[in-house]
C-alpha cells in the first residue's frame, strides 16, 4: 500500500510565492531573482512532501500563476495578442494573465466548484500546435536531482479541451487528435526520464456528462493510452463520482485515482460492479482534500478495508480526495484557537499525517495506532456537536411585488437613466493593510484605526459626488475579506491567522471555519455606513455578504447539511437589513459571487441546491421594506442556466460582470423576460489597465439593443479592493462619462428601477 497526493498549496507556509510575484511585478526583484525564489518555494515543498512520508511527491502541480495557463503555454497555446508582445516568455505568460494596456487579460473563471479561478485557453484558429516546453519534466527533473522521485501531474486532454473557448462542436475531434499528440510527446519524454506513474487530471469527467459523451471522452483517452501504451497513466478525477464509470474501468491505465469522499457512496458501488481491469492500482481518496477537519481515521480505514477487497493491497494508494491546493498549508501557525477547537483540524500537513498514520493501521500496525487522533476528534465532537436545525426553513417572499416596489423606490430615489454605482470595496491600499495588521497585534489603537478608516471614507465619499457617482459605497475600507469579515463578527464562525488559500494568480483568501451554529451578536456594519451617508445626501449602500457566499467561501462543518447552515446565516443577515435601515440606509446590497460556483456539479442536485440557495438569500433580504432597494451582486461565472433563479431571488438590482462576456450575457437575461434592474459590469476590474470611455459605451448600447434602457445600471464588473487609487479613479471617472453620454442619446425616456 502507498501513500501520495495529487497536489499541494504552492503559496509556501507564509505565502513566500505571492510575495516573490508580487516583488517581481513591481519591478522589485529581477526575473533570474524570481526563477530563484520559486525554485527554493519548490524544493522546500518537495521536501516538506518527502520527509511527509508519502509514497509519490507530485510535481507539475507547481505554477506561477495557474495551471491550465502552464499547459496553454506548453502547448504554444498563446493567443495573438501576446504572443506579439515584446519581453521575455515569462513577461509574456503574465501579461496573459493579467493583461496589459494593449492587450486585455485572458478571460479567468471558477475551477469547478471551488474558488480556485483558472485561465481559460483560447483556441484560436492560428494555433501552431507544438510543445514549447515540457514544464512536468522539467520539475521532474529538477527534483530528481534533488534526489526526490516524484510523480508528475498534468491536467487531462478531455479537461484541458472542455474548459478551453473558442471551439467549435463539429472541430473538437480534431481538436482533440492534435492535443492528443501533444500529449503523447509529453507524456513520453516523462516516461523516459524515468517517472513512475503520471497523474492525468480529469475532473470534467465528473459533470454531467451523457453516456454518449462520457462514451466519447473513453475514446479518446483510449487514443491516447494508443499513443503512449507503455506511459505509466493514472486517471484522476475528483469532486464527484463518475457516473459512467463502467466506460472507463476496462481502459488500460495504470492506475485510476476516484474521490471516495464527495461521491455520495456511489464510487463504491460502482467499483463494486465494475470493478477496474486486473492489473490497474486504485488510488482512493479516503481524507477529505477541501475541507480543513480532522479525518475521522476508524471511518477511513472501514472504507479502505470495503476497497481492499476489489483490488490487492499493493495495488493500493491512499490519498485525499482532491488537491490539498484548496486548503491553507499548516496549523503550525494557528496559536489562537482554543485548544479544543483546533484538535478537530486538519491543513494539508495534518492530512498528510493523517495518511501515514491511515496507512500504518491498514497494513498490520496495532489498532491503538489510532487511539491518540480519535480521542482529540473525539473531544472535538463532544465539545462542538453538530449543530442543529435551530432556523425555519420556510419559504421566505418579499412583499409587495417587484413591479410595485420599483415604483416606490423610483419615487423615493428619482434616479436618472443608467444610474452609475460601485460594487463595494474601494482600492485597500497597502497604508491600509498596514495598520489593520498593525491594530490586530495591538500596535494601532482601535481609535487611530477607526480614524484611518473614516479617513478613507471622508476622502471616498467626496471623490464619488465629485466623479459624479449616482449611488455611492463606504468603500469596505474596514474589511479585510468579504466573507473573512462576516466570519469574525459572527458567533458560531472562527478565522484563522494564517490559514491562505490560493484564489486567483497571487491573490489569497483565508476562508473562516463554521465550527458551530451561526449567529449575529450585534450589528455588524452599521457603524461604518451610517458614517458615509452622513457625509453625503446621495444614496449609499449597505454592503452585506450573502448567505450562501459566506458559506461557501468558509470550510463548513461536513456534518451539517449546507442548508440548515445557509439558513442560520440568512437569519443572522435579516437582522443586519433591519439594523440597516434603522439607522436610514435606504440601499443595501447583498453580495452572492458564489451562488453559481455552489451548484453542483451532477445536474440533478441543481433543484434542490437552488431550492435552498436562492430561498435563503431570500430569507435574508425579505425582511427590507418596500422602499428599500435590495442589490446583489454576482462575477465570473456563467450565469445562462440559471437565471430563472437568479430572477427568484427577487433582489430589486443584480450587477453582474459584463466586460469579459463582451455583453453576451445580457442575451441570457432578453430570452427569460428578466424584468428587474442588471448593473451591466462595464470593465474588467482585474486589470490595471484604463478602460477607454467609447469602449464602454459601445457596450452600453449593445446592452441597449436587447433590453430597455430604464433596466440598466452602469459599474465596474466586481469590487475595486484589489486596484489602486488612481487606475480606480481614472477608470471611474471614465465610466462615468459612458454613462452620461449614453443617457443624452435617450432623452426623452423616462427611468424606471
Ligand atoms: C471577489 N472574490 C473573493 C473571493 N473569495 C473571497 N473570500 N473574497 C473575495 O473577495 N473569491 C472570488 C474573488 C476573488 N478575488 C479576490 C480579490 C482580492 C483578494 C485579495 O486581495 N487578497 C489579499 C488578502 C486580503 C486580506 O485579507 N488582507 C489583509 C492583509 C493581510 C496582510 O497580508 N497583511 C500584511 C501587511 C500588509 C501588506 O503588506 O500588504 C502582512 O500581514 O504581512 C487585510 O486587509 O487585513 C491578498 O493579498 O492576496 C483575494 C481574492
Ligand atoms: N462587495 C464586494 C463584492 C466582491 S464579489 C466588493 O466590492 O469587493
Ligand atoms: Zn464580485
Amino acid at each position: 500500500m502507498k501513500t501520495s497526493v495529487q497536489g499541494y498549496p504552492r503559496i509556501g507556509e507564509n505565502r513566500e510565492w505571492k510575495r516573490a510575484l508580487e516583488a517581481y511585478w513591481k519591478e522589485e526583484i529581477t526575473a533570474a531573482e524570481l526563477q530563484e525564489q520559486m525554485k527554493a518555494i519548490r524544493l522546500e515543498r518537495l521536501t516538506r512532501l518527502e520527509a511527509s512520508g508519502l509514497d509519490l511527491v507530485p510535481t507539475g502541480d507547481f505554477s506561477y500563476y495557474d495551471h491550465m495557463l502552464d499547459t496553454a503555454f506548453m502547448f504554444n497555446l498563446v493567443p495573438e495578442r501576446f504572443a506579439s508582445l515584446s519581453g521575455n516568455e515569462l513577461d509574456q505568460y503574465f501579461a496573459a494573465a493579467r493583461g496589459t494596456s494593449e492587450a486585455p487579460a485572458m478571460e479567468m473563471t471558477k475551477w469547478f466548484d471551488t474558488n480556485y479561478h483558472y485561465i481559460v485557453p483560447e483556441l484560436e484558429d492560428s494555433w501552431v500546435p507544438d510543445v514549447t516546453r515540457n514544464y512536468p519534466l522539467e520539475q521532474y527533473r529538477e527534483a530528481e536531482a534533488a534526489g526526490i522521485k516524484t510523480k508528475p501531474v498534468l491536467v487531462g486532454p478531455y479537461t484541458f479541451m472542455t474548459l478551453a473557448k473558442g471551439l467549435e462542436a463539429e472541430h473538437r475531434d480534431s481538436c482533440m487528435s492534435v492535443l492528443l499528440s501533444l500529449y503523447a510527446k509529453v507524456i513520453v519524454e516523462l516516461y523516459e526520464a524515468g517517472a513512475p506513474l503520471i497523474q492525468l487530471d480529469e475532473p470534467a469527467l465528473v459533470t454531467s456528462l451523457t453516456r454518449e459523451e462520457a462514451g466519447q471522452a473513453a475514446k479518446w483517452l483510449q487514443q491516447l493510452l494508443d499513443l503512449v501504451p507503455k506511459a505509466p497513466l493514472q486517471l484522476q478525477t475528483y469532486f464527484e463520482s463518475l457516473t459512467h464509470w463502467d466506460l472507463f474501468a476496462a481502459l488500460p491505465f495504470h492506475a485510476f485515482g476516484l474521490d471516495l469522499m464527495y461521491d455520495d457512496g456511489d464510487t463504491l458501488q460502482q467499483l463494486r460492479q465494475h470493478p477496474p481491469h486486473q492489473n490497474a492500482a486504485l488510488a482512493i481518496g479516503v481524507i477529505d482534500g477541501r475541507n480543513v477537519w480532522k479525518s475521522d481515521l476508524r471511518e477511513a480505514q472501514q472504507l479502505v478495508h470495503s476497497v481492499q477487497s476489489l483490488c490487492p493491497e499493493n495495488q493500493l494508494i491512499l490519498q485525499p480526495s482532491c488537491s490539498l491546493l484548496h486548503v491553507p498549508v499548516s496549523l503550525k501557525q494557528e496559536e489562537r484557537f482554543v485548544e479544543d477547537l483546533k484538535q478537530g483540524m486538519a491543513f494539508a500537513d495534518e492530512k498528510l499525517q493523517e495518511l501515514q498514520l491511515l496507512k500504518q493501521v491498514c497494513t498490520g500496525a496495532p489498532e491503538s495506532t489510532l487511539d491518540d487522533h480519535q480521542a482529540s476528534l473525539s473531544r472535538f465532537r463532544k465539545r462542538y456537536p453538530a449543530a442543529g436545525d435551530t432556523s425555519s426553513e420556510k419559504l421566505a417572499m418579499r412583499e409587495p411585488v417587484f413591479s410595485r416596489r420599483a415604483e416606490l423606490q423610483q419615487a423615493r430615489w428619482q434616479l436618472p437613466l443608467l444610474p452609475t454605482t460601485t460594487i463595494g470595496s474601494l482600492p485597500q491600499t497597502t497604508d491600509m493593510r498596514k495598520a489593520r495588521t498593525a491594530y490586530r497585534r495591538g500596535e494601532l489603537s482601535a481609535k487611530r484605526y477607526r480614524a484611518m478608516v473614516e479617513e478613507k471614507m471622508q476622502r471616498w465619499i467626496k471623490l464619488q459626488e465629485d466623479i459624479g457617482l449616482d449611488v455611492l459605497v463606504h468603500g469596505e475600507f474596514e474589511r479585510n475579506d468579504m466573507v473573512e469579515f462576516f466570519g469574525e463578527k459572527l458567533d458560531g464562525m472562527a478565522v484563522t491567522q494564517n490559514g491562505w488559500v490560493q484564489s486567483y494568480g497571487s491573490r489569497c483568501v483565508k476562508p473562516p471555519l463554521i465550527y458551530g451554529a451561526v449567529s449575529a451578536p450585534g450589528s455588524m456594519t452599521v457603524s461604518e455606513t451610517a458614517y458615509a451617508q452622513s457625509l453625503t445626501d446621495r444614496p449609499v449602500k449597505g454592503m452585506l455578504t450573502g448567505p450562501v457566499t459566506i458559506l461557501k467561501w468558509s470550510f463548513e462543518r461536513s456534518d451539517v447539511p449546507k442548508s440548515v447552515t445557509a439558513y442560520q446565516l440568512a437569519e443572522a443577515l435579516q437582522q443586519e437589513v433591519e439594523a440597516l435601515e434603522e439607522a436610514g440606509i435606504g440601499m443595501i446590497q447583498i453580495d452572492e459571487p458564489a451562488l453559481r460556483e455552489g451548484f453542483p456539479l451532477k445536474r440533478e442536485k441543481r433543484a434542490h441546491y437552488l431550492d435552498w440557495a436562492v430561498n435563503s438569500f431570500r430569507a435574508a433580504s425579505a425582511v427590507a421594506q418596500p422602499e428599500t432597494q435590495i442589490h446583489t451582486h454576482m462575477c465570473y461565472s456563467d450565469f445562462h442556466d440559471m437565471i430563472d433563479a437568479i430572477s427568484a431571488m427577487d433582489a430589486d438590482v443584480i450587477s453582474i460582470e459584463t466586460s469579459r462576456s463582451h455583453g453576451g450575457l445580457i442575451q441570457a437575461f432578453e430570452d427569460n423576460t428578466y424584468d428587474k434592474g442588471i448593473g451591466l459590469g462595464v470593465y474588467d476590474i482585474h486589470s490595471p489597465r484604463i478602460p477607454p470611455v467609447q469602449e464602454m459605451t459601445d457596450m452600453i448600447e449593445r446592452c441597449l439593443n436587447v433590453l430597455p434602457a430604464f433596466q440598466f445600471w452602469v459599474n465596474p464588473d466586481c469590487g475595486l479592493k484589489t486596484r489602486n487609487e488612481s487606475e480606480t479613479e481614472a477608470a471611474l471617472r471614465n465610466m462615468q462619462q459612458a454613462a452620461e453620454t449614453v443617457r443624452e442619446t435617450l432623452i426623452g425616456q423616462t427611468s424606471g428601477v
